[in-house]
């Protein structure tokens, strides 16, 4: 099957998305039980709150508060840590008992709540040893800061990074790296050249978007941007063709609907596209309009799982979605003040979650 029928159903065992933004406080309390609405059992948590995310402690208490918002016990977060000087070498054998699975590095000023971002990987070499060593993952938002002399801007900037990807993963060949939310066929090229080591995630909305659906439209706004239709394209052939190093990581990334909506001569809105409360159903209405929607179970479960060294048990939830006539997003979504718009809000999706086998 690559194109559905309407009634067709899909069942996926545990599906996981390995790159989420769930925030802290009451904005953290409306999206974080989203993840299990949107169909999800394992939430890959990034770590750029104020202030990021850069001891074991504030990790296990962040991992404890999405617990008790989560609103399901049977979600997992797995939590990672903003790569900083505050992370030490010689701490890394204790990650993995305390729930840290990956180190994520921004870059400075590339992206939301990057100000405390990396300016160079060379000052890391002991630690990406460690993490070698103690199997912990390095996550990239892969794009360089804009620089106007050397003609780098938003649209170029994950290109230029690429050369930075392949340095890392032949100066560390034990290393797992994700290159995360790819956005061009030049991402998809590089990671394909790389070893085993080197796999990339890709969002839903850079499977829909291109640079038309973000210039004047603020919701659809996120870091890296969307690019060129062949690049949307690319991404959506490196799914098709089963390629295991090709996960969903949803970067869904909720701010409050004014953020979005509102930008001043100074300051631009925020960046990012929320998709967590509707993603399973999203992915899959996705994948159907490009003929890949028999690798749903691969790309939204089994291929980040294998890739993390994480797969589902036998007794996993289940979930199971069916083609339908069209379903609309709501419009928004609201608690204690706060208010989030997701993608695609009013629109129709053909995909809904029918059965939950928890
Ligand atoms: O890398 C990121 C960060 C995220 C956020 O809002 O935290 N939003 C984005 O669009 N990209």
């Amino acid at each position: 099957m690559s194109t559905a029928n309407y009634g067709d159903m899909i069942e996926v065992t545990a599906p996981a998305d390995f790159h989420v933004h769930l925030r802290d406080g009451e904005l953290s309390k409306l999206v974080t039980p989203h993840v299990h609405k949107g169909g999800f059992y394992l939430a890959y948590v990034m770590p750029n709150l104020v202030p990021p995310i850069t001891t074991t402690e504030m990790a296990v208490e962040y991992k404890k508060r999405l617990k008790d918002y989560s609103g399901s016990s049977k979600v997992e977060f797995l939590m990672t840590l903003y790569l900083s000087d505050a992370l030490h070498p010689s701490d890394v054998k204790n990650w993995k008992a305390a729930g840290i699975v990956g180190v994520k590095s921004y870059p400075r000023g590339v992206t939301t709540n990057s100000d405390e971002g990396i300016e160079s990987y060379d000052k890391y070499d002991e630690l990406f040893k460690a993490m070698e060593v103690h199997g912990i993952v390095l996550n990239l938002h892969g794009e360089i800061p804009s620089d106007h002399s050397k003609n780098i801007c938003v649209l170029n900037a994950e290109e230029r990074f690429l050369p930075i990807l392949s340095n890392l993963a032949n100066k560390y060949p034990k290393l797992r790296i994700v290159l995360e939310h790819a956005t061009t066929a030049a991402a998809v090229n590089a990671v394909k050249a790389c070893g085993d080591n080197v796999a990339c995630t890709i969002t839903a909305h850079h499977l829909a978007l291109t640079v038309d659906d973000w210039a004047g439209q603020s919701f659809h706004f996120c870091k890296p941007v969307a690019k060129f239709p062949d690049d949307r394209r690319a991404l959506q052939e490196a799914i098709k063709s089963g390629n295991k190093k090709f996960f969903l990581g949803s970067d869904s990334a909720p701010h409050p609907s004014l953020s979005k909506s509102t930008a001043t001569a100074t300051s631009g809105c925020a960046a990012g596209v929320y998709t967590s409360p509707i993603l399973l159903p999203l992915v899959a209405h996705l994948l159907d309009s490009f003929g890949a929607i028999d690798r749903l179970a691969d790309f939204t479960s089994n291929f980040g799982r294998g890739f993390y060294q994480i797969p589902a048990n036998s007794d996993a939830p289940k979930v199971s979605v069916e083609k339908v006539q069209g379903v609309s997003v709501q419009a928004e979504y609201s608690s204690e003040g706060k208010t989030v718009v997701p993608f695609w809000a009013n629109r129709q999706i053909e995909w809904q979650i029918v059965n939950v086998k928890e």
